[in-house]
């Protein structure tokens, strides 16, 4: 795969050379990518870019290109630029599987090595992660609207580049979409391909109904027909059901339709009406036109008769939540493997970040559904004999006692010691793996529109150690005020 090593953003290169001429290079840590609120005012979000990640941190290597361009910058030293010559990623990294729903807060990404080795993982991490994620979970909820109609991602020519446009469908793929129109992304990832047809196709014939001719004697076994050309239900689809009586009278099966504009509603109904008249029962209609989670939603609930989605636009810029906030924050430092918990303190009480080296633990009934996370120290233990009380990590006094559970640690090792020690799924493995997790949670967490807000809480542990933190570090400030004022 590609070298994305120089794929960063300056200051973590100048820090590197500051930790580096500092005395700090075996300084370790341990960082955290957390996002802080779930995109489209959702339930949940899909992890997904992993992949993308292994393949950067596996192929990280400064070319002599890149030396000489770094060079040629005037602002590092030469020994500094020979040690990256030799750079390494040499640490260990842990992650939640592509395809976990995931929650505010939750480390999905844990990075925990040389510090020097661990900042120059950040920006490409970041870049990578929100964006699959984002993307993976817009998916998700385009298709959770679409019911049991797949949703095709058509989404490649207005996704904000090449780059988003592949990764966009490979996303799209693992928040359930069933196939993409985009070619290099179902070269590169095996995803499915498929597509329906061009309005120019039809505009290049004297008739519609020559266009629709020529492409079934082209395509007969895979002929859906676009049919909004000049009007759907006076020309459109009544030439598409003389080309599809045509093509099953010779024993072929004709797909159906697609319909790209006005209103799908009324125009599938009288799509169907017609079709169906004409014996043409088995032939699908195709729904596409700037859709998104909300008007599929809708056009569903009113009794529309499409049976399958074409969705682009929406999907591949999320252009109703552009971007996701995911953050790389250190959690702890050490050195020869002794870490000390670390937090960063902010005004802003959501901003004040969660110290130590954490676990993410999943609690679930014995019905096999999700109750809560919790947010844990990597050492906690927690027994499925007892009975645990949890809490809200804000409003203490909102408290749940969860029992007869089970759980699941969400962290996977994915690097020791600089080597990949996870098999990566197949991108199928992986659609399979998120379905199958989210069905463990309640619809009402799933809801499009103001979904219950699943509980994630800090362990005791964790909370007081934070508490802790915070109140040592208030402690200094103070002191250090009054020997100020003194
Ligand atoms: N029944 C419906 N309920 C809700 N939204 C709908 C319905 N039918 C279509 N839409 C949505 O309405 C939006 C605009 O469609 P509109 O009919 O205004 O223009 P259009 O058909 O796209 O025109 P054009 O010919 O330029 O493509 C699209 O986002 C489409 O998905
Ligand atoms: O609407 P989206 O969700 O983005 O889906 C992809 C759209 O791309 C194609 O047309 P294109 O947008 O190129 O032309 P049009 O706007 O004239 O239909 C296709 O016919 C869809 O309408
Ligand atoms: O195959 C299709 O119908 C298609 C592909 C990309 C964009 N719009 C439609």
């Amino acid at each position: 795969m590609e070298n994305l090593t120089m794929l960063t953003d300056l200051y973590q290169l100048t820090m590197m050379q500051g930790y580096y001429v500092n005395g700090c290079r075996d300084k370790e840590a341990v960082f955290d990518v957390f996002f802080r609120s779930l995109p489209f005012e959702g339930g949940y979000a899909l992890a997904a870019g992993l992949e993308q990640v292994v393949d950067f941190i596996e192929n990280l290597k400064f070319r002599e290109e890149d030396i000489a361009y770094l060079k040629g910058l005037h602002i590092f030293q030469n020994d500094f630029l020979e040690e990256l010559r030799n750079f390494k990623f040499t640490g260990d990294v842990d992650a939640v599987q592509e395809g976990t729903p995931i929650f505010p807060y939750e480390p999905i990404i844990r990075v925990k090595g040389r510090i020097f080795e661990a900042q120059l993982l950040e920006t490409a991490i970041l870049n990578l992660i929100n964006f699959e994620t984002l993307i993976a979970t817009k998916a998700s909820r385009v298709v959770s609207a679409a019911g049991k109609g797949p949703v095709m991602e058509f989404g490649l020519r207005r996704a904000q580049g090449p780059d988003a446009g592949v990764l966009g469908a490979r996303a799209a793929f693992i928040g359930g979409c069933q196939s993409t129109s985009n070619v290099l992304a179902g070269e590169r990832y095996a995803i499915p391909v498929s597509g329906t047809q061009a309005h120019s196709w039809i505009q290049c014939f004297s008739s519609e109904l020559e266009a629709f001719r020529a492409y079934a004697r082209t395509f007969p076994d895979n002929c859906l027909l676009l049919v909004d050309t000049y009007s759907a239900l006076d020309s459109g689809v009544p030439n598409a059901i003389k080309v599809g009586l045509e093509l099953e009278a010779e024993g072929h099966h004709f797909q159906g339709i697609r319909i790209d504009s006005g209103d799908l509603t009324y125009l599938s109904k009288e799509a169907r009406r017609m079709l169906d008249e004409a014996g043409l029962t088995q032939a699908i209609i195709v729904g596409s036109n700037d859709l998104d989670e909300e008007t599929i939603f809708s056009i569903r609930a009113q009794g529309a008769a499409i049976d399958a989605w074409g969705v682009g636009t929406h999907l591949i810029t999320s252009k109703d939540s552009p971007s996701l906030g995911g953050v790389y924050k250190l959690a702890a430092e050490g050195e020869n493997g002794v870490f000390h918990p670390r937090l960063k303190v902010s005004e802003n009480i959501s901003k004040i970040t969660n110290p130590g080296i954490k676990k993410i633990v999943r609690f679930y009934d014995r019905a096999g559904k999700a109750m809560a996370d919790v947010i844990a120290l990597e050492d906690e233990v927690f027994s499925d004999r007892k009975s645990l009380t949890i809490f809200d990590p804000i409003q203490t006094w909102k408290r749940k006692t969860l029992a007869n559970f089970r759980t699941r640690e969400l962290l996977q090792p994915i690097f020791r010691k600089g080597k990949r020690v996870y098999d990566l799924p197949s991108l199928l493995e992986i659609q399979q793996y998120s379905r199958q997790e989210l069905d463990s949670f309640w619809d009402e967490v799933k809801r499009l529109a103001n979904p219950h807000r699943y509980i994630v809480d800090l362990s005791s542990k964790l909370y007081d150690l934070k508490q802790q933190l915070l109140l040592k570090i208030h402690n200094e400030i103070k002191l250090n005020e009054n020997q100020e004022v003194e």
